[in-house]
């Protein structure tokens, strides 16, 4: 019963000591903190847009407080941006993000667009606590029903698109300065073929350097929205992508310096390690609404590829404490699974936010309408973003059918309770990469406190996800507490990382047992490389489609084992994915995306968008085999092999 129906005082003060009351104070609080915080995250965003955009923030509060903001008078629009051009149509207002409220001729408009943007709010830190789910998220879920002003006929939306918006991405060509037409790497290269299409590779940087327009950076506020400005130019993967992609970013930067871009590189580098300064974590790429997600947390991995090649003992001793700062977002994402009497510490994707993918709102509308999560989507939203985070979307990796299996629609997505092998290997590795950081630099204290956060994830990479029977790691389902035990790529990643007992004994019993393992499943029968899984559901994440990303880790995990099996095969799985993308290339001179397990030289498909050319991490894979496998001390041939496995 409320209160104000109370019949005594009597009651009202039972009432008031029950813990129904309390309760409702309770509530009152957590609403109120809920709506704080919202507002501090908010100003802090935008506080940190206002900063690169150099705008100075002490002037301002002073026109603030006197008022003297709004009487700014309305600055020109300038051509060839994506903003409003006039003010005529009020569905205008509704498509301004918060970022936007801080131009100062939109003051006034706040309130009126805060009603209608609660699909593009986005979350920059991460955060474990539920109670977003609370206050904030009912207040959204019921906004989300309110229909839009007026009617509004397709006819109608496209016009206004016509009229006020410009495409205009915000990046431009670049050449970056430090190309190189021949880097030393092709001479050595003893194939004349093999050469030629190298050389071609190489070419390739060119079409694909971008960097930041200089009205961008004048005029952040009206690209908010869409480009996180970065000081330096950079490889995007091609195609729709034109932007930077985190963990592209990686096999990009290792082509880079093989193709002596040492600045390129760097450049790349410290452009993440920016964005981890203003964000505190890295995006899924370069628009702000992949803000609400990262990707595979790859940055140290590149840090040590770059001081690999340069030994630049001041570089690292600068941004080591900014790789500690991304860490420090994904030790977020660590979640402590029971299983038996042991508590283990396992990293899964997690990208809470509100609505569909921003990018592809309709793919990921019109799904949740085709299924349960009709009338409340944000689950299966969370679970497609957080699919997204992991680079692998999508896949039936991520499904988890009625039967605990990877059948199943894409709705039934459910990768927030699997604890990925790749990831975990992922961090095993970062943590030891800041690590060895710290012991260069002499920081005993950080050296051995990350060195003990790698081992703590390599329990459970050695005790949960080592499956014993099959001589394998597996994904794990921890609702269901079993194995995933199907086949993926991302199963060989602990060899990548090195999340094993590496002394030769069992190094060679290891490998012994993962090759017998790929052997069961017939990955050496494929010519075109290893698939990415062996499971046919028309995403681009499974089979027949073949990622350089994976071939990489599948190819560098053997080759570093060190053992004369695992190096035998590394160099079958490089010679038989280069020679694919070399047989394309001489069809269309192009580098694809993902390339076709079965037919060589074919490219992959499935998945939402249609397979683009480029393409980032294909060039630097493909250059980072050549270099390896085809050069002077390379014995054996791509056409030698090309017949077929060894063993
Ligand atoms: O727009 C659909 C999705 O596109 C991206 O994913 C794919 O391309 C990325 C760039 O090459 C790659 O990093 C990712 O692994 C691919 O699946 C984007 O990263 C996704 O977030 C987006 O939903």
């Amino acid at each position: 019963m409320a209160p104000g129906l109370r019949s005594s005082s009597e009651d009202l003060l039972s009432f008031l000591k029950s813990s129904e009351f309390s309760d409702i104070i309770e509530n009152i609080v957590k609403k109120q903190t809920d709506r704080l915080q919202e507002t501090i995250d908010g100003l802090k965003r935008e506080i940190s847009v206002l900063k690169q955009n150099n705008i100075d923030l002490s002037n301002m509060l002073n026109r603030l407080c006197d008022g003297t903001v709004n009487k700014e008078p309305k600055k020109s629009i300038e051509k060839k941006e994506l903003i409003p051009q006039k003010k005529k149509v009020t569905f205008a207002d509704a498509t301004k993000t918060p970022m936007q409220k801080q131009s100062k001729t939109d003051v006034n408009l706040v309130e009126e667009h805060e009603q209608h943007t609660e699909d593009i709010i986005i979350r920059t830190g991460p955060s474990e606590d539920e109670s977003w789910k609370t206050a904030s998220y009912q207040k959204q879920k019921a906004k989300r029903l309110k229909p839009m002003r007026g009617d509004f006929t397709n006819a109608d939306i496209i016009d206004f698109v016509n009229t006020n918006f410009i495409e205009d991405f915000g990046v431009e060509e670049w050449i970056p300065p430090d190309f190189k037409e021949d880097p030393t790497f092709l001479s050595h290269i003893q194939n004349d073929e093999v050469r030629e299409f190298a050389t071609g590779v190489v070419q390739k940087w060119n079409l694909l350097g971008k960097k930041v327009k200089d009205i961008v950076r004048q005029h952040q506020s009206r690209y908010s929205l869409f480009l996180i400005p970065v000081p330096n130019g950079f490889i995007v993967p091609g195609g729709r992508f034109q932007e930077y992609y985190y963990w592209d970013s990686y096999w990009s930067i290792e082509g880079l310096l093989i193709s002596e871009m040492t600045d390129t590189a760097r450049g790349m580098i410290e452009n993440f390690l920016d964005i981890v300064d203003r964000y505190g974590h890295m995006p899924n790429g370069g628009r702000v609404y992949y803000l609400e997600r990262s990707q595979p947390p790859l940055l140290s991995f590149m840090a040590k590829l770059y001081y690999d090649y340069t030994n630049d003992v001041n570089w690292l001793e600068k941004h080591v404490e900014m790789l500690e700062t991304e860490l420090q977002f994904w030790m977020k994402r660590i979640r402590k699974i029971t299983v038996g009497d042991k508590i283990y510490n396992a990293a899964t994707y997690n990208a809470r936010s509100y609505g569909p993918r921003p990018e592809s709102y309709k793919e990921d509308y019109q799904l949740a309408q085709a299924s349960a999560f009709k009338d409340n989507p944000d689950p299966l939203y969370i679970e497609l973003k957080s699919a997204a985070e992991s680079g692998w979307d999508f896949s039936s990796r991520w499904i988890i059918g009625e039967d605990g299996s990877n059948q199943g629609k894409l709705y039934q997505t459910n990768i927030t309770r699997i604890i990925p092998v790749d990831l975990n290997a992922f961090l095993y590795g970062a943590f030891n990469i800041v690590g060895d950081f710290y012991g260069i630099l002499n920081q005993e204290d950080k050296q051995t406190y990350w060195h003990e956060q790698a081992q703590i994830i390599y329990e459970t990479i050695d005790e949960l996800l080592w499956n014993q029977d099959d001589g394998i790691w597996y994904d794990y389902d921890f609702a269901l507490q079993q194995h995933r035990k199907y086949f993926a790529a991302s199963n060989l990643a602990p060899l990548w990382t090195k999340a094993y007992n590496t002394n030769t004994e069992n190094t060679i019993s290891l490998i012994d047992s993962v090759v017998d393992y790929l052997q069961r499943e017939n990955i050496m029968d494929y010519q075109g490389g290893v698939p990415v899984t062996t499971e046919q559901s028309a995403e681009q994440w499974d089979f027949p489609n073949v990622w350089a990303p994976l071939q990489s880790i599948v190819v560098e995990g053997l080759e570093n084992s060190g053992t004369a099996r695992g190096k035998l095969w590394a160099r079958t799985f490089a010679e038989r994915f280069v020679n694919s993308v070399q047989l394309r290339y001489i069809l269309d001179g192009d580098l694809y995306e993902k390339y076709d397990a079965v037919t060589p030289g074919d490219y992959g498909g499935g998945g939402e968008y249609e397979t683009v050319v480029g393409f980032g991490w294909t060039n630097g894979v493909t250059l980072k085999f050549i270099t390896q496998y085809f050069s002077s001390d390379s014995t054996i041939s791509i056409q030698k092999h090309h017949s077929g496995g060894v063993d």
